[in-house]
């Protein structure tokens, strides 16, 4: 379904993202995981039309999308959220919800329609006339959600929809986003909290430095040395495992 290949961003002397090459399959949840300042937003931002790649190519759903503008990316099916969630101020969550359902409903009631729909499958559906400014973070996170649910995309992007959020509401979100995967969307996650990598995400890529070190199921690719060092620092992987052989867990 997303064919990205090579795709490659500098700012200046820096390379955000240096020859990233990946395939997302119609249907799948997976993920995109890395150190803070690995280039996993400039990458979403590439594919989704918002920063002009320097150099590959990418590919949704057999066509080419290079350098086509967000809106018509999204037309085609596919967005992304935002890791900081900015609500219309003033207005309804479900009129927020609206602004993307007006992607594929040109008329204002059937938006509003389409609007309430989404907000019951993200557990909103009670919040409908509440000004949106006044939702708490884990209700501003649903809110992202559910504006890129109403243009009705075949993938979706999610941006760190859990970054923010304490334990209890993470494990109510994360069946939020099994179920939209469930209702036919495909999903590219990218994501801080590894439990929700971990639960959700059928295949993981890691991307440190602009380059992808690692790829596959994520409980593989969390036990892989260079992952670990990207996390924690060289020579990190060793300590670790000397420290395990050292403390013996528990039987
Ligand atoms: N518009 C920009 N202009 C200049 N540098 C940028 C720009 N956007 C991102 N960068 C730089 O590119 C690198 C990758 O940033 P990016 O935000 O994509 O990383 P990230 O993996 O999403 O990080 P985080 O997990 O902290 O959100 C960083 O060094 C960042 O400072």
């Amino acid at each position: 379904m997303l064919e990205v290949n090579g795709i490659t961003k500098s700012f200046g002397g820096l390379k955000a993202v240096d020859g990233v090459s990946l395939s997302v399959k119609q249907g799948s949840l997976v993920s995109l995981i890395g150190p803070n300042g690995a280039g996993k937003t400039t990458f979403f931002a590439l594919i989704t039309g918002f920063h002009r790649p320097d150099g590959g190519t990418v590919q949704f759903d057999g066509k080419n999308i290079m350098g086509a503008k967000p809106s018509d990316i999204a037309q085609a099916g596919m967005v992304r959220t935002f890791q900081i969630v900015q609500p219309f101020a003033g207005q309804t969550v479900r009129e927020n919800i609206a602004v993307g359902a007006h992607l594929r409903h040109a008329s204002r009631r059937d938006a509003l329609d389409r609007a309430a729909e989404v907000a019951e499958k993200v557990g909103l559906g009670d919040r409908l006339d509440m000004d949106a400014a006044s939702l708490t973070v884990a209700g501003r996170k649903r809110l992202e959600v559910a504006r890129a649910l109403a243009t009705d995309p075949k993938l979706v992007l999610f941006d760190e929809v859990l970054a923010g959020l304490n334990p209890s509401e993470i494990r109510d979100v994360i069946p939020v986003i099994r179920a939209v995967r469930d209702s036919g969307v495909t999903i590219l996650l990218i994501e801080h909290v590894m439990q929700a990598v971990m639960q959700l995400s059928e295949y993981t890529w890691v991307l440190n430095q602009g380059r992808l070190i690692a790829e596959g199921p994520p409980r593989a690719v969390a036990a892989d040395k260079a992952v670990i060092e990207a996390y924690l620092g060289p020579g990190m992987a060793a300590r670790l495992s000397a420290q395990a052989k050292k403390e013996p867990a528990h039987a």
